[in-house]
């Protein structure tokens, strides 16, 4: 028997996917790969199976199932494809860890899914908090679930509470780069490209993030992800633009003190963090070096110009399925910035006139965010030019 953990990464080929996957090269003691998962890139996900060696492998799109079949042919790989068997995968017993990687709205069901099977999960995928966190953290509560943190902020807040759990949160604070149009005003950002906007200034990310990101979106999806990680009041949850992102977070107990975790910006610290926790593993990540960064400085964010992030507070304020309604018009928004169809500041028009005009529903079900995510995406749609 391996002392190993066993290891699923659902969206291995992506930034987050590809950063997990150096962390388990560079512990071969401590883990195992046991499935990969792809949407589009075959011949990543081909590469690594070949170099990890899983028991399985998943390509979501499945019209490139055979090329994944017949390139892993002489390979002890099994390969399947599809949705449905990202979905069914992630409950195969050998796993002990799933590592949902993937991005938007497509994590929700496959990370059901593997707390269902009472796998623990180290969590990147903010969006299923946001789609979804009453019924993800209520099914994890059930099944006696850890979802741990792997969104660098998260991460900093959770390791800030370590030995902490049973005190009380007066509040935190959640550290936003400002992203690449810190300072910038609206005439400015009318005006940007989608080539500035994927210039993050801290961190080399996955297009969609680096643009929510630079929208001050990311920090919205954050600010509720935590409300659900942490089980806090939206009241309890501040940002503060520290245009360095040297400190990750803040927390703040009840007896007024202030707890920071501070580090250089490098995912792979609280990935493995994620995956070892209670424990921590000797790294050889690039240490922060103090004469590097003679100041580490802070803001109010500017949720005037940058109103995604008010809007992110109001969707939680109402929520039921608005922060659904925010996410799925926040997707569609941003593919279509991607795709140069609208314009920077458009993307909160598009997704404040969702929020505007979609129904509520108060206590949503699994199929209720499904509709919603599903007709909001028809919506905003229509908002593109
Ligand atoms: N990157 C970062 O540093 C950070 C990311 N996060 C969060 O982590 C998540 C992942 O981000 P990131 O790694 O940057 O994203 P990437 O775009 O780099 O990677 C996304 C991964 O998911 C796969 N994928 C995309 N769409 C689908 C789909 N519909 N169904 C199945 N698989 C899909 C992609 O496959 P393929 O490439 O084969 O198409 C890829 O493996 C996001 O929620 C992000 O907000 C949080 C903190 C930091
Ligand atoms: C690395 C990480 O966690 C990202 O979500 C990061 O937070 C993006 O930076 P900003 O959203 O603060 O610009
Ligand atoms: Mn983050």
């Amino acid at each position: 028997m391996s002392n190993k953990k066993n290891i699923a990464i659902l969206g291995s080929t992506g930034s987050i996917g590809t950063q997990a996957l150096d962390v388990i090269a560079a512990n071969p003691d401590a883990f195992q790969v046991e499935v990969l998962t792809a949407q589009n890139n075959a011949a990543l996900l081909i590469e690594q199976a070949r170099r990890f060696q899983p028991n399985a492998v998943v390509i979501t799109n499945e019209d490139h199932y055979e090329l994944v079949r017949q390139a892993l042919a002489n390979e002890d790989v099994k390969v399947y494809a599809g949705e449905k068997a990202l979905a069914d995968i992630v409950q195969m017993e050998t796993i002990d860890l799933v590592i949902t990687a993937l991005v938007g709205y497509s994590g929700l069901r496959p990370t059901l899914r593997a707390i269902e099977a009472g796998k623990t999960i180290a969590l990147a995928n903010k969006e299923t908090l946001v789609v979804a966190g009453d019924l993800v953290t209520r099914l994890a509560r059930e099944k006696g679930v850890s979802i741990y943190p792997v969104d660098s902020e998260h991460s900093a807040i959770f390791q800030c509470m370590v030995g902490e759990f049973h005190n009380k949160i007066e509040k935190i604070v959640l550290t936003a780069s400002g992203g690449p149009f810190r300072g910038h005003l609206r005439p400015q950002l009318g005006a940007v490209t989608k080539a500035q906007a994927l210039k993050h200034p801290n961190w080399s990310m996955g297009a969609k993030v680096t643009i929510d990101s630079a929208s001050l979106m990311n920090k919205g999806l954050e600010v509720i992800e935590a409300k659900w990680l942490f089980g806090l009041n939206p009241s309890q949850v501040e940002v503060v633009v520290h245009p360095q992102s040297i400190i990750h977070s803040f927390v703040q107990f009840e007896d007024g003190s202030l707890k920071a975790q501070l580090g250089l910006p490098d995912m792979r610290l609280p990935i493995q963090f994620a995956m070892t926790y209670p424990h921590r593993l000797k790294s050889d990540f690039p240490r922060f070096d103090f004469a590097q960064y003679p100041s580490l400085t802070f803001e109010k964010p500017d949720t005037e110009t940058f109103r995604n992030l008010a809007l992110a507070f109001d969707a939680l304020h109402r929520g039921g399925n608005m922060p659904c309604v925010l996410n799925a018009a926040n997707e569609v928004a941003v593919a279509g910035f991607l795709r140069e169809q609208v314009g920077f500041l458009e993307m909160s028009d598009i997704v404040e006139q969702c929020l505007a005009k979609m129904d509520y529903i108060g206590n949503p079900s699994y199929e209720d965010y499904v509709t919603t995510d599903k007709e909001t995406r028809l919506r905003a749609q229509e908002l593109l030019r």
